[in-house]
C-alpha cells in the first residue's frame, strides 16, 4: 500500500485526487506507514521502493505536464527537393544545380542539331534497300575491305571483282594495286587483252596530276 501511495503521489499536478488526499510522502522520502494495510510492516524497516523516475533521471528534470506528441507530416520528415528551373528555361547538356555540378539530362549531341547549318534531309533508300541489309552484309563474312585499283595502258581498273578469278592469283594482281601496272602486267603477259577483259571494272581515265 505505501508503493502505491508514493507511486501515485510523485506527480502532484496529474496525481489522482484520491492518492493526494491520502498520501503527503515526498518523492524520494520514506513513506508513512498510516497502519491501514495489512500489518506486515515491521518498526524500524524501510521498505519504500526507488521512487520512480529515478532522482537524477531526466524525465525527472523534465517538465511534469506530459508533453503531447507532435505527428509529424511526410514534408516535414522528408523536405520536397530545392526547386529546379521550368522547362522553358532549360537546356541540354550539363547543367550545374546549387547541390549538383553534374545532371542526368542526356547530352548535348543526343538530344538537339548543334548548327541549322548543318541540317540535311534524309534521301530515300534504294528499292529494297534498307538499314537492316547493310548490317547483313557487314555480317556475312565478305571482306569489304578490299576495294583495289589499278591503272593498265591507260584505263583505270577497279581489280576487286578479278582478284578471286585471276589465273595468277590474287596476290601477284595485287602487286598492281595502287599504282600504274602497266610495266609489271606487260612484262608479265603483254598477250592478254585486259582491255576486253576488265571493261566491266573501268572506273576512269588515268590523267597526270597537275603540278602545284
Ligand atoms: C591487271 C590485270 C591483269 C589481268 C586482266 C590478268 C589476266 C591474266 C590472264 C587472263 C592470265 C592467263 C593467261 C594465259 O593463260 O595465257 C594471267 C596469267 C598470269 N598472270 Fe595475270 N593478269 C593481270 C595482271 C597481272 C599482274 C599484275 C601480275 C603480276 C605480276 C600477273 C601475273 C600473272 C601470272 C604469273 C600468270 C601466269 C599464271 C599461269 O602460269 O597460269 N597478272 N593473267
Amino acid at each position: 500500500m505505501s508503493y502505491l501511495r508514493s507511486w501515485f503521489s510523485f506527480d502532484t499536478t496529474t496525481s489522482l485526487p484520491t492518492a493526494t488526499a491520502q498520501s503527503s510522502s515526498i518523492p524520494g522520502s520514506p513513506a508513512i506507514d498510516e497502519g491501514d494495510d495489512d500489518g506486515s510492516d515491521i518498526a524500524g524497516e524501510d521498505d519504500t521502493p526507488p521512487a520512480f523516475p529515478g532522482l537524477s533521471s531526466a524525465q525527472r528534470a523534465a517538465p511534469s505536464t506530459p508533453s503531447i506528441p507532435v505527428i509529424l507530416t511526410d514534408s516535414a520528415l522528408m523536405p520536397p527537393p530545392p526547386p529546379v528551373p521550368g522547362l522553358a528555361a532549360r537546356r541540354p547538356g550539363v547543367q550545374k544545380t546549387a547541390t549538383s555540378s553534374f545532371s542526368l539530362l542526356a547530352p548535348m549531341t543526343t538530344t538537339r542539331r548543334p548548327y541549322k547549318s548543318l541540317r540535311r534531309e534524309r534521301v530515300a533508300l534504294a528499292p529494297g534497300i534498307g538499314p537492316l541489309d547493310w548490317a547483313s552484309l557487314k555480317s556475312s563474312g565478305e571482306d569489304l575491305r578490299e576495294n583495289a585499283w589499278t591503272a593498265i595502258n591507260g584505263k583505270v581498273y577497279n581489280i576487286t571483282p578479278y582478284l578471286p578469278f585471276h589465273p595468277g592469283g590474287d596476290k601477284e594482281l595485287m602487286r598492281v594495286a595502287g599504282r600504274d601496272g602497266t610495266k609489271l602486267f606487260s612484262l608479265t603477259h603483254a598477250w592478254v587483252k585486259a582491255d576486253f577483259m576488265l571493261d566491266a571494272c573501268l572506273v576512269g581515265f588515268l590523267v597526270s596530276e597537275p603540278a602545284a
